[in-house]
């Protein structure tokens, strides 16, 4: 029951409607308590023989009108209740989503896409149950019970009512127990779908990978396991829930029992009237749907309050990077200063990168190369404020990037990263994704510049084709380009190509790598390459080696050394003669 606590916030941003709503179901309470009272009446007038057509056609009128109003306040109550719980459902998806856009890679890394969907789709449908009815059932069965009770007690006889409540204690005892049992089975349960979730979403991702291997059966007897098991975990949900009526029907039963064999002795005795036990076991028939709302209401609100503490605990994981208060929100730009003393990935027993020193002054070219897991990424990833946990301080344009709001440093960097991504939209789209209002020629520019313009204007609908899933319709090489483009657009302060160019030819590598030189003369540039061609001509070089800077210097000064960065170069340029020989 805790939940509808918890869930008061929100109850008192929509206090009208909740008001309205209740009001409507009081009314509703009180008017269906009046056709069993007229019935009651109709019939000792019938048994007396006293009932007069005028009579009969007045009660008639009455009992049109109640009908009609009834309908009314039921509409209006579900409009209110229902209504509202719609608008909960939108309001935890918003702040779910909010949170999702806060929160650094590492919190993704730590949690899989489809339980975070499972989140927002059903544990959020479990909650709007709740502040729909939830608040329902727990209104009906206190309100219309209530006022039933109250009817047959004052109306008829309280001995009787309070006899026809003697099983009443032992309702509310069974539906609570079920209830707490319901809730752990239905959080259980939850979980099972969330990992079924995450299968689903991993198996479409992967389905090229997939098929290629030929793993479907795999990946089919996969998912029939996770499939089984959610339909276990839901089996035990739906075996508490299975209790919850029978055993309501079952107390209604004796209850009804009872009331007669006592009605029979009191009618006997003279107590009461036969038309009174005709309405009494009327209102007792009203009771059934109070007593069954009992049952359902610890069901939903039991389901809602798993639900939403699995919520509760998503949302109320912190932003591992914010912003430090009275942050800088201007465009940082000038010199970039990186002293990293030591930095390790979360959950990693070793450091990713310790000793990185260089300073790298506006408007010069970085090349950042290394052999695989040297560390070439983390730098990038540290620049970029991906994790702020880090011994040693980064700075740009004069203070250290944790003083800037984050939204005005990633402004100024134009990321291109090594896994690209596009939107399932159109290419112009893409491009224009940091600033979809800028007129389509400075799209083709950012386009030419990253040499991809030629190959957009060759699709049939140029720039206006729609990009698959990931842009599944286009060559690695293609997609990388299109990525350029759009950091392009942007005319960042800072570019960082983190081995962007891997998949396109040497020629095309070349000619980017001049429209950069020649538009981005003033602007700083950082390439991280596998491929030395792509950094050989920058200012600074720096040649990662298990975390660390093992060498740096320019190209010639590199070469003068002798080490590393020499013998990657000439293996490259052995590759390539071989290459060569083999064309020709
Ligand atoms: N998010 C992460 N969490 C934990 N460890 C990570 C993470 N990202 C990278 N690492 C580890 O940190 C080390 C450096 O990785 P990094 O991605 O910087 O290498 P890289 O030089 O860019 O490699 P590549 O050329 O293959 O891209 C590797 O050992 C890698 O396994």
């Amino acid at each position: 029951m805790n939940v509808l606590i918890q869930l008061g916030w929100f109850f008192k941003q929509r206090k009208k409607q909740y008001a309205i709503g209740i009001a409507a179901l009081v009314l509703v309470s009180v008017l269906q308590l009046l056709p069993p009272k007229i019935i009651g009446y109709i019939v000792d007038d019938i048994t007396k023989g006293t009932l007069t057509a005028k009579q009969m056609m007045e009660w008639l009128v009455i009992l049109a009108i109640a009908g009609i109003a009834m309908y009314a306040f039921r509409y209006l109550w579900r409009v209110m209740i229902f209504g509202s719980s719609i608008v909960l459902a939108r309001t935890i998806r918003k702040q779910l989503f909010d949170h999702f856009l806060k929160m650094s890679p590492a919190f993704y890394q730590k949690r899989r896409v489809g339980n975070l969907m499972a989140h927002a789709t059903n544990d959020v449908s479990a909650v709007q149950q709740t502040a729909g009815m939830g608040v329902l059932t727990l209104f009906d069965s206190i309100l219309t019970g209530g006022f039933v009770i109250l009817t047959m007690a004052v109306t008829i006889n309280w001995k009787l009512t309070l006899i026809a409540l003697i099983p009443i204690p032992l309702m509310i005892v069974l539906t609570s127990f079920y209830g707490k049992l319901l809730r752990r089975h239905f959080r259980t349960a939850q979980e099972a779908f969330s990992g079924m979730n995450d299968k689903t979403q991993e198996s479409i991702s992967g389905m090229k990978v997939i098929k290629t291997f030929g793993q479907q059966k795999e990946d089919i007897e996969d998912f029939r396991q996770l499939s089984d098991d959610v339909v276990e975990k839901n089996m035990r949900v739906a075996r508490i829930d299975a209790l919850f009526d029978p055993t309501i029907g079952g107390i209604f039963a004796i209850s009804s029992i009872i009331s007669f064999v006592f009605g029979a002795r009191f009618i006997l005795a003279g107590d009461m009237s036969v038309g009174d036990m005709v309405a009494f076991s009327t209102y007792l028939g009203l009771l059934t749907w109070p007593m069954l709302a009992f049952g359902f209401l610890f069901n939903i609100v039991e389901r809602g309050s798993a639900s939403y503490t699995r919520i509760h605990e998503l949302l109320s994981v912190d932003p591992e990077v914010v912003d430090v208060h009275g942050a800088i929100d201007e465009r940082p730009k000038g010199d970039l200063s990186v002293d990293i003393d030591t930095f390790t990935f979360p959950g990693d027993p070793k450091p990713a990168l310790f000793d990185v020193h260089f300073t790298l002054r506006r408007g010069e070219t970085l090349g950042i190369v290394g052999k695989t897991g040297s560390g070439k990424t983390a730098i990038l990833k540290l620049l970029l404020r991906e994790f702020d946990d880090y011994e040693g301080i980064i700075s740009y344009g004069g203070h250290s990037i944790h003083q800037y709001k984050q939204q005005r440093l990633r402004e100024s960097i134009g990321y291109v990263p090594q896994d690209h991504f596009l939107f399932s939209t159109t290419l112009a789209e893409n491009i224009a994704f940091t600033n979809p209002t800028v007129p389509s020629e400075e799209i083709h520019r950012a386009a030419q510049l990253a040499h991809i313009h030629d190959d957009i204007e060759g699709f049939s609908e140029g720039y206006r084709t729609i990009v698959g899933e990931r842009g599944v319709s286009l060559s690695g090489g293609q997609k990388q380009r299109i990525s350029i483009a759009r950091a392009l657009l942007m005319q960042p302060e800072l570019l960082i190509l983190d081995d962007s160019l891997s998949a396109v030819d040497a020629k095309t590598e070349e000619a980017i790598l001049r429209s950069l030189k020649e538009t981005r003369s003033g602007e700083t540039t950082i390439i991280t390459s596998h491929r030395l061609s792509a950094i050989q001509h920058a200012h600074q070089i720096i040649v990662m080696d298990e975390g660390t800077i093992a060498e740096a210097g320019t190209h010639a000064e590199l070469m003068a050394l002798n080490g590393k960065y020499k013998e990657m170069y000439d293996l490259q340029q052995l590759e390539a003669s071989v290459e060569q020989g083999g064309e020709a």
